[in-house]
């Protein structure tokens, strides 16, 4: 089992612990077309809003991202990043959804390296409890919550196969035939990180000589920080499947963060049809995700950003010039 996290990072109120430094940190999301994502950015923002989250969102997004979801961003306080996408070398690999490919773009986040700490999140994740305090984990590891194998998106790998899920690992063995059981797996939909310009430059240079897999970026970030991984509890990603494939492992008065990556359960178009989204559970999420993207209340007010935080006035200073990489030419 991972080493476990200092107990006390998870315990604290939220408030951020007094001896922090002049380390700037930030919340960074990814958002790429011209479609309803920008959406999930805007109940983000609200959200870690109305939980006064004391950090600016980052928002690194595509070329393709119109001028008009740019504006409605900025209108509500995120700091607006454009950045190069990143393609993985030619394959023939069939992605476990075929836009996923354009999830390897999340990468260029390592290169911010003017933040010493981020959380990234999805732009389907909702905040609803204050979770200032995981940029407090001590440095050196890549913090994420584990996922789960059960859903048919995973019908392509021997844990499906043989029924085995990390989520209970004592409920189908993994055969000893097999050899070891797989590394602890993390959802990509949320993480705790360091940028740095080295990890950067050493995360592109192994993406291009790395075969891709059907679960694109998360597969390759996995194996990537695969040493330096600490499982973090389920509360700070609630990835949906959870619900009906291990509700023994959730308490969900206790969820932090939910993450609406369920088939259908995006909050901003949801109809309820598909399988599973008739639970009285899902119901209730997406119809909170509904409540704080509708609150006006929440809306940003430039008038009310009274910087409290050295990150938060210089997340108020304009934003830096716009600076990335070409994308690598495909292997
Ligand atoms: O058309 C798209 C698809 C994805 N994304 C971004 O890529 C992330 C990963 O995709 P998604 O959440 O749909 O994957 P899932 O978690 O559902 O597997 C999204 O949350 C967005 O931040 C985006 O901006 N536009
Ligand atoms: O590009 C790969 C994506 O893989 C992950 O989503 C998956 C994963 O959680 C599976 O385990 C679920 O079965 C599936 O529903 C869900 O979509 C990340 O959430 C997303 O950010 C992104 O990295
Ligand atoms: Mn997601």
């Amino acid at each position: 089992m991972a080493p476990e996290v200092p107990v006390n990072v998870f315990s604290s109120s939220g408030k951020l612990s007094t001896n922090v430094g002049y380390s700037k940190r930030a919340y960074v999301t990814f958002l790429a077309g011209n479609g309803d994502y920008v959406k999930g950015v805007v109940g983000l923002a609200k959200g870690l809003r109305k939980v006064t989250s004391l950090y600016p969102l980052v928002v690194a997004m595509l070329p393709d991202v119109p001028e008009e979801h740019r504006e409605i961003l900025r209108s509500q306080g995120c700091i607006v990043r454009e950045i190069e996408p990143i393609y993985p070398p030619e394959n023939q690999i069939q992605f476990a959804m075929a836009y996923y490919v354009i999830n390897y773009s999340k990468l260029r986040i390592w290169n911010f390296e003017e933040y010493s700490k981020m959380i990234y999140l999805d732009a389907d994740i909702q905040v609803y409890d204050n979770i200032d305090h995981l940029f407090d984990t001590p440095d050196g590891y890549f913090y994420a919550v584990m996922d789960c194998f059960c859903e048919k998106t995973w019908s392509h790998s021997p844990q499906y196969s043989i029924g085995y899920c990390q989520q209970c690992p004592d409920k189908v063995k993994w055969p000893a035939e097999m050899g070891p059981p797989p590394p602890l797996y993390f959802n990509a939909g949320m993480f705790v990180f360091e940028p740095s310009r080295l990890t950067y430059e050493n995360l592109l240079h192994t993406l291009q000589i790395t075969p891709p897999t059907p679960f694109a970026e998360q597969d390759f970030l996995n194996m990537f920080f695969q040493q330096m991984y600490k499982p973090i509890p389920l509360v700070y990603n609630l990835v949906l499947a959870m619900l009906w494939r291990h509700p023994e492992n959730v308490e969900l008065e206790k969820v932090k963060v939910v993450h609406y990556c369920a088939a259908g359960s995006k909050p901003w178009r949801y109809t309820g049809k598909e399988a599973n989204m008739d639970r009285e559970d899902i119901k209730m999420l997406v119809k909170k995700w509904r409540e704080v993207y509708e609150d006006e209340c929440l809306d940003f007010k430039a008038e009310e950003a009274v910087p409290t935080e050295r990150s938060s006035i210089m997340a108020s200073m304009p934003e830096p010039p716009i600076s990335y990489n070409p994308a690598p030419s495909a292997a």
